[in-house]
C-alpha cells in the first residue's frame, strides 16, 4: 500500500494526461508541456520505473488539424477527428520520447476489451510484455471505432481500468486544476484544496462537478469515479495539475502535491477486479438496511429477502449493481436470477422461491464468491 511516505518505492506508474493539459486555449497543442512530460517520464523510466501514459487529445488535435472550431456533434465527425488526431499525437510523442532514447508504443482500447474476460486478460498480457521490454505504452480509447454503447467514454476511467488491469502501484491524473476542491472552484471561489481523501463517501462524490473547459470531457466527477476503481484495485491515485512543472517527479518523491487517494490494503483478485470494473453492469437491485449490514459486515451472499427494488433488464449470469436505500453503490456481482424473476421474489424468503417461481436453481441471488464489495 502506497502513501506519500513510501511513494518513491512505487514501481509501476500510470500517468493520465487530459486534453486541457495537452492543449492551449486556442485548441492547438501545448508543445512545451508535451516535451516536458516526455522528458519527465523518460527520466522515471531511466530510474527503472515501469511507466504507462494514458493520453487524451486525439479529438482535440484532430479538430485543430481539420480547422473545426467546436467539438463535433455527430459520432462519425468525432470519430473522424479522433482518427486524424491520434496519428498527430503519436507522431509527436514518438519524436519527443525518441529524443531521450525512450521507445513508445500505441495501444488503443475499447470497452469490449474489458467486458470480455479473455480480452481483458489479453490486454494485460500485451501491456506487461511492453513494460518488460522497457517500452512506455501510450494508451487511448479507440475513438475512431468505438460506438457509444461500447465506449468507456472518458480517459479518467480508462486510466483507472488500465492501472487496475496491470496491478499498478500508482495512478497520477494530470488535469488543469491542482486537485479536488471542496466545491467546483469555477462556481465557488471560496473552495479549498483537499490534500488527501481517505474514503470516497457520497458526500465526496457530490463535491465533484463537470469539466472546466469545453475541451475537457468528464470533469472532477469522472476523476472521483476513477479513484473508486483505483483504490479498490490496490492502486493509490493522485490528481494534480499538469501545468505544474515537475508535478510527476514531485509526486513520486512523496511531496504534498495535489489530492491523494490511498489504496485499500488488499488488492482484489484479478477475477474480482474484472467483475467489479471490467464487466458491464446490466441492472441494479436496492437492498434494505439489514441486508446492507449482512453484505458489508458479515460477508454474506445476497438473498432475495433483503431486496426492495429491481431496476433494469438483466438475465441470469449478468453483472448487477447492489445499492443501498440512499442509492450508494455497495457491491457488484453476478446475478443467479433474471430481473423478471427477481421482481417476483424480492422480499421473499429463500424457502418461498420455489413456490413463487416454480423452480429454484440457487438459494442466493448473488453468491458471495461472485460478489465484490465497493465500500
Ligand atoms: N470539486 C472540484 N474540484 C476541482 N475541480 C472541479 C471540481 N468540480 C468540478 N471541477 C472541474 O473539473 C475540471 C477538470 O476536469 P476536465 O475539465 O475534464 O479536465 P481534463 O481534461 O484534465 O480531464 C476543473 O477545471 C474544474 O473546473
Ligand atoms: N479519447 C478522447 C479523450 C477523452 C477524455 O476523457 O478527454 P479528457 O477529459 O481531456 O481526458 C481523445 O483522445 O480525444
Amino acid at each position: 500500500m502506497f502513501t506519500r511516505e513510501n511513494l518513491n518505492n512505487a514501481k509501476r506508474i500510470v500517468i493520465k494526461v487530459g486534453t486541457s493539459t495537452l492543449t492551449h486555449s486556442t485548441g492547438k497543442l501545448n508543445l512545451l508541456r508535451i516535451e516536458k512530460l516526455a522528458r519527465e517520464l523518460s527520466d522515471l523510466a531511466n530510474q527503472g520505473k515501469q511507466i504507462l501514459l494514458v493520453s487524451s487529445g486525439a479529438v482535440g488535435a484532430g479538430m485543430d488539424r481539420l480547422g473545426l472550431k467546436e467539438k463535433p456533434k455527430t459520432i462519425p465527425e468525432k470519430q473522424a477527428a479522433a482518427a486524424v488526431g491520434q496519428g498527430i499525437l503519436l507522431h509527436i510523442y514518438e519524436k519527443m520520447f525518441g529524443e531521450y532514447g525512450q521507445i513508445v508504443a500505441q495501444v488503443l482500447l475499447t470497452r469490449a476489451d474489458s467486458v470480455n474476460r479473455k480480452r481483458y486478460t489479453n490486454s494485460r498480457n500485451t501491456l506487461m510484455a511492453l513494460l518488460n521490454q522497457g517500452v512506455i505504452p501510450i494508451i487511448n480509447e479507440n475513438d475512431a471505432v468505438a460506438i457509444d454503447e461500447l465506449k468507456i467514454g472518458d480517459n479518467d476511467t480508462l486510466s483507472a481500468m488500465v492501472a487496475s488491469i496491470i496491478d499498478a502501484d500508482l495512478l497520477i491524473i494530470l488535469s488543469d486544476i491542482e486537485g479536488v476542491y471542496t466545491a467546483n472552484p469555477q462556481t465557488d471561489p471560496s473552495a479549498t484544496l483537499l490534500s488527501e481523501i481517505t474514503d470516497i463517501t457520497p458526500a465526496v462524490e457530490e463535491l465533484a462537478g463537470g469539466p472546466g473547459t469545453a475541451r475537457g470531457t468528464g470533469g472532477m466527477y469522472t476523476k472521483i469515479q476513477a479513484a473508486k476503481i483505483a483504490v479498490n484495485s490496490g492502486v493509490t491515485m493522485v490528481i494534480a495539475s499538469g501545468g505544474r512543472e515537475g508535478a510527476v517527479r514531485e509526486i513520486v518523491q512523496g511531496k504534498n502535491v495535489g489530492t491523494i487517494f490511498i489504496s485499500k490494503e488488499n488488492r482484489l483478485q484479478i477475477r474480482k477486479r474484472w467483475l467489479a470494473f471490467g464487466a458491464s453492469v446490466s441492472g441494479k437491485v436496492c437492498v434494505d438496511k439489514g441486508c446492507e449490514q449482512a453484505l458489508l459486515k458479515d460477508g454474506s451472499s445476497l438473498l432475495a429477502a433483503g431486496i426492495t427494488a429491481v431496476d433494469g433488464d438483466f438475465e441470469l449470469g449478468n453483472t448487477i449493481s447492489i445499492v443501498s436505500g440512499s442509492g450508494r453503490e455497495l457491491a457488484r456481482g453476478i446475478s443467479n436470477y433474471s430481473a423478471d424473476d427477481l421482481i417476483k421474489i424480492k422480499g421473499a424468503h429463500t424457502h418461498e422461491i420455489n413456490d413463487i417461481l416454480g423452480f429454484k436453481h440457487y438459494d442466493e441471488v448473488v453468491h458471495r464468491d461472485n460478489l465484490v464489495l465497493l465500500v
